[in-house]
């Protein structure tokens, strides 16, 4: 495909997605339909749709319309690439540009900070601002850029120049990065992970750095008893289990088909993690996460549909959600035990509002608290460690 054409594929599936079919299933049909279409063309349709879902504010206003075809020519704006090259209709080209395309076009360009701040949600803006402070322009832009790939290396079964060796010789370059100590920033070959032995064997597991960071430097005794309380693909217990391999891990979730990688992840980890049924937990635990169901807006960089279907009453129901599942949890905290609360928000109400009112409502107090800006590498990430008194 020409580099026009796989513009003129991604018009399309802009426009499939805007009348609601999901990103991925629009992605997925595409290629069924295109079986012409090589890795590399693939590759690149996906980066336009998820760029342009991204950075959905900021093209429309470059390109003058907010269709797919008015969301390519903001990016070609954006990335500096003269339209008339691109809409010529030729071959599977766009068609070529209309009058009021060249002109919007011609129109000034709007300053660096308000294009950067189309790309939230409107309703979200202020209390974004608010939350975000002096970091919202340097935040705002690095949300509208593709997000790292991060690696989380076993610590229980390799080293991490061990497992960046394993993985540069299947074509994989990797760095060390300083958030976390067990983290490996991929810098090339991403695509080879999924099949490379060194995944398939368990030396790495793919997981964001800050997801990462956030589980450093617990204080856990031997054979801590700890409970996932809401462990969906297990991404925390499984680094937990890596970290502390003395550890007796539970896993659960209010929908038990969303734990059913974990078996198959903890066996590639060589890790024991036991799983309890949807309300079934029993007893009390030394530490007990609670990953919380959220926005999720510190990951809209890999999920930039969630950031434009999240509404302001979605947002109530998850701050209520995540006070009832703290206090369910709670429960489960033995005498002096702990109880880490995380959301991969940006919001303070989410994070410390939610943190706050649990704690005034007595029996735990808070020990510490931890903040992980997109600007550190990784995803927006939240954590604050209570104990129980
Ligand atoms: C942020 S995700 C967890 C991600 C996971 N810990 C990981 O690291 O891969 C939140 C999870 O909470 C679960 N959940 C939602 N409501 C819940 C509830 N009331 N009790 C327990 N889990 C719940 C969801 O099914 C979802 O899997």
């Amino acid at each position: 495909m020409t580099p026009a054409a796989r513009i003129a594929a991604a018009i399309t599936l802009l426009d499939a997605i805007a009348a609601g079919e999901p990103a991925e299933r629009a992605l997925t049909n595409w290629g069924r339909a295109h079986r012409f279409a090589g890795s590399g063309d693939r590759a690149a349709v996906r980066d336009h749709v998820y760029d342009a879902l991204r950075c959905r504010g900021s093209f429309a206003a470059l390109g003058g319309a907010a269709d797919g075809r008015g969301l390519m020519l903001g990016m070609c704006r954006a990335a500096g690439i003269d339209p008339a090259t691109v809409f010529t209709g030729a071959g599977h080209a766009p068609a070529p540009l209309l009058p009021q395309e060249v002109a919007a076009f011609a129109a000034p360009l709007p300053e660096a900070a308000d294009l950067a701040a189309r790309d939230w949600p409107d309703w979200l803006l202020p209390q974004l601002r608010a939350d975000l402070g002096a970091d919202f322009d340097a935040v705002s832009d690095v949300m509208r850029a593709r997000a790292p790939v991060f690696l989380r290396v076993n610590l229980a079964r390799a080293s991490l120049a061990e497992a960046a060796q394993a993985l540069a010789q299947e074509g994989i370059g990797t760095e060390p990065h300083p958030l976390a100590a067990s983290a490996l920033r991929v810098l090339s070959g991403a695509r080879r992970i999924a099949a490379a032995q060194a995944y398939l064997q368990g030396l790495v597991e793919l997981q964001d750095v800050a997801s990462q960071a956030v589980l450093s430097g617990l204080a856990l005794p031997e054979a801590a008893r700890v409970l996932d309380y809401c462990a969906g693909g297990g991404g925390k217990a499984l680094a937990l289990a890596a970290a502390h391999p003395g550890a007796r891990i539970t896993a659960h979730d209010i929908d038990a088909g969303r734990m059913k990688d974990i078996p198959p992840r903890a066996a590639r980890a060589g890790a024991r993690i036991a799983q309890a049924a949807p309300g079934k937990v029993a007893g009390v635990f030394d530490l007990v996460l609670v990953d919380a169901p959220c926005s999720g807006s510190g990951t809209w960089r890999r999920t930039p549909e969630a950031k434009w279907r999240l509404t302001p009453a979605r947002l109530a129901e998850l701050t209520a959600l995540q006070d009832q599942i703290l206090e369910r949890a709670a429960a489960h905290v033995a005498p002096g035990g702990q109880l880490l609360y995380m959301t991969c928000s940006l919001l303070a109400a989410e994070n410390d509002a939610r943190l706050s009112a649990f704690v005034r409502r007595g029996g735990f107090a808070l020990a510490e608290r931890r903040s992980y800006s997109p600007r550190d590498g990784g995803d927006g990430f939240f954590a604050g460690l209570l104990r129980r008194l």
